[in-house]
């Protein structure tokens, strides 16, 4: 996975992650359609939210081409190394205001990290913090609604980043070509109510974010 600039992470394939998976009909729905990352939810009291024991032999369906994320929020670093290990995830997602010292202390433990941080105008450097892909949310991770990335207002960084905040079938594509991500994750917008993914919902963001050229 090359490119360190914008123009060359446009010509990659899209990297589309689907986020929020709970049930193994899910987690195959979304690797047949193509998916490049899956993400499990460990911050707690959400409706998404997943322990190990579920999380675990749902990871191990994973093909090892696909990335399987843990997505926390705030945790400790012990709690999020111990989440991650005991469901066997490769990618850590964290969605709080974990400081360079949380990157630093996670790092040998050779999971991908992915800096989750909503977009306040001033453009996020990839790498600020230590970590390896920059995801840009929405002000509230999960929640299906979008943020304003139309074109203009805001910096899009440089090399890896991940748009993400109200994404679904109907505005990804308009997305993707406004702000040339290199790649993009949903979470709301392939569920048919909260929580709840729908296989189809997830094969139509597929297919609609990579319909793009
Ligand atoms: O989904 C959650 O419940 C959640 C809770 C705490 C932190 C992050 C969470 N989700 C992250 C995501 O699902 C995605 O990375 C992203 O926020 C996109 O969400 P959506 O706007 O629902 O597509």
């Amino acid at each position: 996975m090359n490119g360190s600039n914008a123009s060359e992470a446009s010509r990659a394939p899209l990297f589309v992650k689907i986020c929020g998976l709970r049930t193994a009909e899910d987690v195959d729905a979304a690797v047949e359609a193509g998916a490049d990352a899956i993400g499990f939810v460990f911050a707690p009291g959400g409706p998404r939210t997943v322990d190990p024991a579920l999380a675990r032999p749902l990871a191990e369906r994973v093909p090892g081409h696909v990335l399987t994320v843990g997505v926390f929020r705030g945790q400790p670093v012990a709690e999020v190394r111990a989440l991650a290990r005991a469901a066997g995830v490769r990618a850590v997602q964290l969605h709080g205001d974990e400081g360079p010292a949380h990157y630093a202390e996670l790092r040998p433990d050779g999971w991908t990290l992915i800096r989750a941080t909503s977009c306040h105008g001033e453009p996020s450097a990839l790498g600020e913090l230590g970590e390896d892909l920059l995801l840009l949310d929405a002000p509230a991770p999960g929640s299906g609604e979008p943020w304003d990335w139309s074109a203009g207002s805001f910096t899009p960084p440089a090399g890896r980043w991940i748009l993400a905040g109200g994404l679904h079938t109907g505005n990804v594509a308009d997305a993707v070509r406004t702000t040339r991500p290199w790649g993009v994750d949903v979470s709301s917008g392939v569920e048919a109510r909260r929580g709840v993914k729908d296989p189809r919902l997830i094969r139509e963001f597929l297919r609609a974010a990579r319909s793009v050229e």
